[in-house]
């Protein structure tokens, strides 16, 4: 029997991205998109993995919907590939595109699976990326009429929405550091699409709540860290608040708050004279509040001071002594408790979900037919229980998708992390399940652990 029982209808539900699994990366009228194209530039993703064919999901989808259904999951998260819908972007629709995303939340409904859509995961269409991408502020109006055609023709069905995953990603792994799809390195151009991105998410917002099939939930996912000082002397808590304001408080503000944050906007604006505000903007953002806020936690941030660059002066250390994942991502269960209280305390905020956490490990064992990623749910088990205490500390918690459903295309290291509760051969495309996906079954089943 359960010790840790969680609210009736609590959400539990499991995540993936349309690039990383989908495959039929130019099927049936599909258009290039800038990670199609970013993967196949040599040196960008190990061992020059790309997702032409990931795990096939565009024509085993039937197959990994039962998967689900056997899991007994109430909810899955995915999201659409924007190219596949619209092959240039905008303009003309690719009907099997649509089709395809037609068909796979009737099969969800018909299982009993509520369809929780990301309208943008990072794989935008590359004919976009041609015309400057999410520099260029054209691209608000073109993400908006892309929400509007979605909510359009699946709105009648799909009643949980979230614009976007992961902005800080988008921006600063994409536009600064160069390691994502399209692969620049430049700090101020990050800045302005932070800005592009937040008021695109807030015009999607205003479309929805105009559309036909307005009447359910619309959101915003972030990936937010505990800023935790390496040390209590000046300069580290010093870094440690900067990181708080460049990761976390630059995109909740803006989507809880309507303003960006004081400290961070000067520092922006003094040291890269981005981003550029046109005037309307933040009360167009102010004016499109949210339903929920999806959350995206996989582990809290030590930092102390650096000077390793002249405006993020901050570093992340690895403390002795932790346990590390596959990424080498130390394992701070505490830290999504903290995370969430953390919300609660400094935010008047909507429902709450977590839309990701979960782990990368070897899942090189096997027990019989199964994996046995005993690491793995360990770490998931752990996770619950942190927001089980967050639940107990009256934090509005009201579901957790696990990241992911199954293994898949893990970005610039290809297929070698395997973050799955569905184990994936990418020779012959089997699936496995594995201990955690048996485990997690029970945890659905008694709504508890
Ligand atoms: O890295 C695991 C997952 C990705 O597969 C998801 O697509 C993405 O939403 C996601 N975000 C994070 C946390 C932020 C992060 C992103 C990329 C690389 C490292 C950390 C981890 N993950």
């Amino acid at each position: 029997m359960a010790q840790l029982i969680f609210p009736k209808d609590f959400l539990w539900g499991a995540a993936t991205a349309s690039y990383q699994i989908e495959g039929g990366a130019a099927d049936d009228g599909k258009g290039e998109s800038i990670w199609d194209r970013f993967s196949h530039i040599p040196g960008k993703v190990t061992n020059g993995d790309t997702g032409d064919v990931a795990c096939d999901h565009y024509h085993r989808y039937r197959e990994d919907v039962r998967l689900m259904k056997e899991l007994g999951l109430k909810g899955y998260r995915f999201s659409i590939s924007w190219p596949r819908v619209f092959p240039n972007g905008r303009g003309a629709v690719n009907p099997q595109g649509i089709d395809f995303y037609n068909r796979l939340v009737d099969e969800l409904l018909a299982n009993g699976i509520e369809p929780a859509v990301t309208l943008y995961h990072w794989d935008l269409p590359q004919a976009l990326q041609e015309n400057g991408g999410w520099g260029n502020r054209a691209i608000v109006d073109d993400f908006a009429a892309y929400a509007a055609y979605l909510f359009d023709v699946l709105g009648d069905r799909v009643k949980k929405w979230i614009t976007h995953n992961e902005p800080w990603v988008v921006a600063f792994a994409g536009h600064f550091q160069g390691r994502h799809a399209p692969g620049l390195t430049d700090l101020p151009l990050a800045v302005q699409v932070t800005h592009h991105l937040i008021l695109s998410h807030a015009k999607a917002v205003q479309a929805y709540r105009a559309s036909k099939h307005g009447d359910g939930q619309i959101g915003i996912t972030l990936n937010l860290y505990p800023s935790v000082p390496a040390s209590d002397s000046e300069s580290d808590r010093a870094a440690a608040t900067l990181v708080d304001g460049h990761n976390n408080r630059w995109f909740l503000d803006p989507v809880l708050k309507g303003e960006y944050p004081a400290d961070i906007l000067r520092l922006y604006q003094e040291r890269l004279n981005s981003p550029v505000i046109e005037p309307g903007d933040m009360e167009c953002i102010a004016a499109s509040p949210m339903d929920f806020l999806g959350i995206n936690y996989y582990f809290q941030k030590v930092v102390k001071h650096s000077e390793v660059h002249p405006i993020l002066q901050f570093e992340e250390i690895k403390p002795e002594g932790s346990e590390y994942t596959a990424m080498n991502w130390e394992i701070t269960p505490q830290g999504l408790t903290d995370l969430l209280v953390r919300l609660d305390r400094d935010y008047h905020h909507p429902d709450l979900y977590i839309t990701e956490n979960g782990a990368a490990f070897k899942d090189d064992r096997r027990d019989g037919g199964v994996v046995d990623d005993q690491d793995r749910l360990k770490f998931l088990q752990q996770h619950f229980a942190a927001a089980h205490r967050a639940l107990e500390a009256g934090v509005k918690l009201k579901g957790y998708y696990v990241w992911s459903l199954m293994d898949n295309f893990e970005w610039a290291h290809g297929y070698g992390k395997r973050f799955g509760l569905i184990y994936i051969d990418y020779q012959t495309l089997e699936r496995t399940w594995k201990k955690s996906a048996l485990w997690y079954r029970e945890v659905i089943r008694d709504n508890g652990l």
